[in-house]
């Protein structure tokens, strides 16, 4: 077993809307995870899976609780904790090895140094060859493998990934879910995923995490054990996914 990376200790949020009433959106959350893990957190609608993810990337404080990065507790953004967010986030006044060098132009690499690792992380994604091209020029799919290659050139060692595929056509989600465990692999990253699709949840996930709805806790932490690449024919596939349906 790999080594804890992430400590998540009794997360609770409370948020207060402008009228002065109270959200309870996490109420005690709790998880271990290891490096190199890909986790899914799957759950309905409001259960709190956004909130969590911008907790660990330090975009949220928790009303109570802490997260630990490799023992660290979490207070803000950590340069090597990265987040990929479900709507395209690219600069449009950017070409896109701009956009993908911009966190390396904020970390203060030099020109040369970081056009050469965004060519590196660009042509990761099959996209070698938009480099010169503006994000409107780009499909959907094509500025979220953008979005992915901006998260990897910064060296982040986890990928906080919120619904990244959910505005994408059926047809663009399955490659780009295939893509993503490739990357993942050949890179070593943990990813933490966040989606409403069990079969999305399955087809990627060492882990599934299912929320409940809100307040959002933690219902069950389900195993995936079948071997990768998952058929969605697959008889276990669809046991385990009808397992999930009754669960939600
Ligand atoms: N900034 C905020 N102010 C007030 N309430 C908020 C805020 N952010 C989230 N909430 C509330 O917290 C709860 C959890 O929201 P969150 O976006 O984390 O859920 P989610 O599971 O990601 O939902 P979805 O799957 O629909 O994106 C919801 O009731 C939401 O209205």
């Amino acid at each position: 077993m790999e080594q804890p990376i992430l400590k998540i200790n009794g997360i609770h949020k409370k948020f207060i809307t402008e009228k002065g009433n109270e959200i309870d959106a996490l109420s005690g959350i709790d998880m271990t995870i290891h490096e190199n893990e890909l986790i899914c957190i799957l759950g309905p609608s409001g259960c709190g899976k956004s909130t969590l993810l911008r907790i660990i990337a330090g975009l949220e404080k928790p009303s109570s609780g802490e997260v630990y990065y490799k023992d660290k507790e979490i207070k803000k953004c950590h340069k090597e904790i990265g987040m990929v967010f479900q709507q395209y986030t690219l600069l449009p006044w950017r070409n896109i090895i701009e956009n993908v060098a911009l966190g390396l132009e904020i970390n203060g690499i030099d020109k040369k140094q970081r056009i050469e690792k965004a060519k590196e992380y660009l042509s990761l994604v099959g996209l070698d060859k938009f480099e010169a091209s503006f994000p409107y020029e780009l499909s959907g799919g094509m500025q979220q493998r953008v979005a992915i290659a901006r998260v990897l050139a910064n060296d982040s060692n986890i990928l906080l990934m919120d619904e990244p595929f959910g505005a994408l056509d059926a047809h663009t989600r399955v490659l780009l879910q295939r893509e993503l465990l490739g990357i993942w692999r050949k890179n070593k990253k943990t990813v933490l995923f966040v989606t409403h699709s069990v079969d999305e949840s399955i087809y990627l996930a060492d882990k599934i995490v299912v929320m409940s709805k809100s307040p959002g806790k933690v219902k069950k932490i389900i195993n995936v054990d079948m071997e990768r690449p998952r058929e969605r024919s697959n008889v276990e596939f669809g046991k385990l996914s009808e397992k999930l349906f009754n669960m939600l």
